[in-house]
């Protein structure tokens, strides 16, 4: 017979590759798994470093409970520009004085808005801009005034105030104690072009910051700019803040009006502090160059005819030609005194402030002697056309009574309208880079009348 094979040396071979095999499945499945440990904790930190630098903790930041919700629930985390464009929103409205107010300024590249802002920054508050940076006039005006204030390390937003999400984001990011809203559709005579344009900006966009505002915890108090022109046809005069506003003469108006019938509903529901300020024809150096004033020396300079109109029933047609640098104390002013609001979270916990101020100049100019005043200060005649009012949605004059700004938060004008025109000028030249022209160059020509 013969020998059957020695299997014992196979069967030790094939049980030794057995457990090596073994040995090395086991090593690789260690080492996998070691790997994807270590994949999951990089993820993990990474993620708690990005929600760490975009998002404070509450405690750090009680403003805005609500808003975090809201910003989770619409994936909202990519609003805005990332953890660098965070760090400039809080560094530019943190302020920089004991007890300092962190504000939050619309239109902050607008006339009004560089210079309050400015300011404001200038005594030590912190101010964060907004600004949509429309080209209802040049914008390369409203770029100069940004460049301007970011010198003065004022950082303006570029948003509308209708982007709710944007809105909430601010508000979420920046603890402010105040708001200075300033953005809006101006002009009087634009709105027949452009009415969508007025209920956008100073309907849609006004209701839209309270909506955010009445929601934070705790909430801002908010001033805002409303105008002269609500007094619209009212013949009292000068005007006070308890004469009728019922009778708008333009679409503007109607808007400005409604801005303050929306601001006693937001104070009523939600406690919102809330103050409305009617400016009157407010002009200066930086201003805007929609306006009678602006215009007309442009206009003046370049050898062009002007329009003065005159009232239908041939009246002179006046302002209450308000220079920017009083204004700019009324608005301080009134931030100043503005009480804190009461509700929070959106529930009103008490009765809040709400008040409307006159922001005016008190001395009535007509519109005939601003040309002349510009006349000399730009050593060149006017060709003037004088033309009765085309209807417009223009009121025949205007006047401020500014008692209650004077009793509540000490506004005093103090600029006539030569030294205001006279700062003006001397801005426009400058800015134009035109050269100021002497008496002998300056070309006599008759006045047209019409
Ligand atoms: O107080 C306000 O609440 C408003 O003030 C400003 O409106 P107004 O007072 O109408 O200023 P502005 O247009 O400069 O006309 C000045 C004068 O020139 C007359 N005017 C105007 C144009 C023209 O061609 N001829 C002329 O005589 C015209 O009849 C008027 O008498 C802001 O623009 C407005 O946004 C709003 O803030």
């Amino acid at each position: 017979m013969p020998t059957p094979p020695d299997t014992s040396k196979t069967l030790k071979l094939e049980r030794y590759n057995s457990y090596l095999r073994k040995f090395h499945s086991t090593k690789l499945i260690n080492a996998s798994s070691k790997l994807l440990f270590r994949a999951t904790l990089l993820v993990a930190l990474l993620l708690i470093l990005f929600f760490t630098i975009s998002y404070p903790p509450l405690s750090d930041n009680p403003h805005h409970r609500l808003h975090r919700h809201s910003l989770l629930s619409t994936s909202l985390f990519s609003v805005g520009g990332g953890a660098a464009w965070e760090k400039q929103v809080r560094r530019s409205s943190t302020p920089r004085r004991p007890n300092g107010f962190s504000v939050l300024v619309t239109g902050a590249a607008g006339f009004v808005g560089s210079h309050c802002s400015l300011a404001l920054k200038k005594r030590g508050d912190g101010v964060l801009g907004l600004d949509n940076f429309n080209d209802y006039y040049d914008p390369s005006l409203k770029r100069a005034r940004q460049n301007l204030l970011k010198k003065h390390e004022v950082f303006i937003v570029e948003g509308d105030l209708n982007d709710a999400p944007l809105l909430s984001k601010l508000f979420y990011v920046a603890p402010f104690t105040h708001v200075l809203h300033l953005a809006a559709q101006a002009g009087v005579r634009y709105a027949m072009q452009n009415p969508q344009s007025y209920i956008r900006s100073n309907i849609a966009g006004f209701v839209n910051l309270l909506e955010i505002a009445k929601a934070t915890n705790p909430q801002p108090a908010i001033v805002w700019a409303s105008s002269s022109s609500v007094y619209g046809l009212n013949s009292e005069n000068p005007f006070s803040e308890i004469d009728r506003t019922d009778k708008p003469a333009s679409l503007y108006a109607a808007t400005k009006k409604a801005g303050e019938e929306i601001a006693h509903t937001y104070n009523h529901i939600y406690g919102l502090s809330l103050t409305g300020l009617r400016f009157f024809t407010v002009y200066g150096p930086w201003g805007r160059p929609d306006m009678a004033y602006f215009f007309f020396t442009r206009d003046i300079l370049q050898g062009k005819s002007i329009e003065i109109y005159k009232t239908h029933d041939q009246k002179e047609v006046a302002r209450d030609f308000t220079y920017i640098d009083d204004v700019v104390k009324g608005c301080l002013g009134a931030l100043d005194t503005a009480e804190k609001s009461t509700g929070s979270g959106g529930k009103k916990k008490g009765p809040a402030q709400l008040r409307v101020y006159n922001l005016g100049n008190t001395s009535p100019v007509p519109v005939g002697r601003l040309v002349s005043i510009l006349e000399g200060l730009l050593n060149t005649k006017a060709k003037k056309h004088v033309i009765t009012m085309p209807r417009n949605g223009d009121v025949p004059f205007t006047h401020a009574n500014v008692t209650l700004a004077h009793k509540d938060f000490g506004y005093k004008p103090t600029t006539d309208l030569a030294s205001g025109l006279r700062k003006f000028v001397k801005w426009y030249v400058g800015y134009y880079g035109i050269q100021p022209r002497t008496k002998k160059e300056t070309q006599p020509t008759g006045d047209e009348s019409g």
